[in-house]
């Protein structure tokens, strides 16, 4: 019998030096390298200076012009993962921040989310924020829609447009309690059934769109839905064994309103309803227990960490390293709007310094004994670790490093700074962390295609 042997294509050659993360701790920076990509947008392989075809494949990538080599100040790491991302609060970044939490839904946020029953301003809106996060260097993004469905899927055919990789969920929020009248759910039923006829409308699209979008089961969080909705959503995120996202443990009044309403940690009402799967993500969890931690590792939920959104709303610091220490799944989102930058770079920049102050403690009027916690505060790598790998694995994606038979989402980004002298790799990592902006991310790839790309 004749087996078949499939035949791979390389598209495209990248040559440069390559920055990729190897395990929470450690970047592993090489020189130069081949990353070759194949025609379905995966890497088939990454060469090294020292293997013995590595002229050979340039020489080829060069002859059919498809060798890419980066600029001398320029690095190629992989795209970055965004876990939380409020698509409809694009407009309000930055609005309104001084308020609780409660009060800048009712005020700001829902009246924002409200407008997208219009499809033309979502259709604006959406056009807008996925280039704006694809150009800060992001090529995945975990989104939370709004109530309406024909909103949600302009969201979807902006990515596909772009060439981003979405996970989105149409928000579910049905509780009359919590949420305006204009602004809601007409009813538990209606909440679950928008929900799978949302995840029909993303699997149409998908027939014809290149980068595959994935439906999210979307319960906003526990004091905007009621027991039914949450119930109804546990049994599709079963049914059709579909990612989960809500928020959980995220602020005093949020926790407080579990245990008023069920007497219960939020953790443990979404998980009765089947809502913390090995596919759920939950945002912010500044508020965790132990147990509650147990519970996620349990069931392999993953926390995304938002920490620049926390800071306004999370009324403590989430102790990362110990998440990284107990493994439970981390990643990291920017959270537009409760945080106010679409970068990645700077939610890296936010988690390392929050940490700090969370190892260190605040008020100068303790002894320093006393001042602060036990918590490591956690590295610039930790923080790239969590934007790429962490991400990736919260999404059970095959992505987040530059490696052979991983998806090719990747970016290009110029070195922000001078060198004034001989640098080792390390260093330029860490310049690049703590300094890089919009306007340095060069090129973006998602699954091998070009996303992003400035001629400066
Ligand atoms: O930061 C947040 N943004 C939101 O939109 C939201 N909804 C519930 N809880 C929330 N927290």
């Amino acid at each position: 019998m004749k087996t078949e042997v499939a035949i791979i294509t390389i598209t495209k050659v990248i040559e440069g030096p390559t920055m990729t993360a190897a395990t929470p701790d450690e970047v592993d920076c090489q020189q130069r390298q081949l990353v070759c990509i194949d025609d379905s947008g995966y890497i088939e392989r990454v060469i090294n200076e020292s293997d013995d075809d590595f002229s050979a494949v340039k020489r080829d990538a060069e002859q059919n012009d498809r060798l890419l080599t980066l600029k001398s100040n320029e690095y190629l790491l992989p795209g970055f993962i965004d876990l939380h991302v409020h698509a409809p609060q694009w407009p309000n970044a930055g609005v309104a921040l001084d308020r609780p939490l409660n009060e800048w839904l009712d005020t700001y946020t829902f009246p924002m989310e409200a407008k997208y029953k219009d499809v033309g301003f979502a259709k604006r809106v959406y056009d807008d924020l996925v280039g704006e996060l694809l150009a800060n260097g992001t090529t995945t993004v975990l989104y939370f829609g709004s109530v309406d469905n024909p909103a949600n899927l302009e969201l979807a055919k902006a990515c596909v447009n772009h060439n981003q990789r979405g996970f989105i969920g149409k928000v579910a929020m049905d509780n009359p309690d919590q949420t305006p009248e204009n602004y809601r759910d007409a009813s538990a039923q209606s909440a679950v059934d928008d929900t799978e006829r949302f995840i029909q409308q993303i699997d149409r699209l998908n027939q014809t769109s290149p980068i595959k979008q994935t439906a999210v089961i979307t319960p906003r969080f526990v004091p905007s839905c009621t027991p039914e909705s949450l119930k109804g959503l546990g049994e599709l995120a079963k049914k059709y064994d579909l990612p989960v996202q809500s928020h959980c443990s995220e602020s005093d009044w949020e926790n407080g309103y579990a245990l008023e309403h069920y007497h219960k940690r939020d953790a443990e009402v979404l998980d009765e309803y089947g809502l913390l799967t090995d596919k759920s993500v939950m945002a912010h969890g500044t508020l965790l227990t132990q147990a509650d931690l147990d519970t996620f590792k349990a069931r392999g939920v993953a926390v995304a960490h938002c920490p620049i959104s926390n800071v306004y709303f999370g009324n403590a610091v989430l102790p990362v390293s110990k998440l990284l220490q107990q493994q439970v799944k981390i990643g990291l989102g920017t959270d537009i709007s409760g945080g106010y930058s679409p970068s990645i770079y700077q939610n890296i920049r936010q988690a390392v310094m929050s940490s700090r102050m969370l190892n260190d403690g605040v008020n100068s009027e303790l002894a320093p004994a006393q001042r602060g916690t036990n918590y490591p505060p956690i590295s610039a790598k930790n923080g790239f670790y969590l934007a790429t790998v962490g991400g990736a694995k919260s999404l059970h994606l095959k992505t987040g490093q530059i490696k052979a038979r991983y998806l090719a989402d990747l970016q290009v980004v110029k070195s922000p700074l001078k060198s004034f002298e001989d640098e080792s790799l390390d260093q330029i990592f860490e310049k690049i962390m703590y300094h890089a902006s919009k306007a340095d991310v060069k090129q973006v790839f998602v699954q091998g295609r070009l996303a992003k790309t400035s001629n400066n």
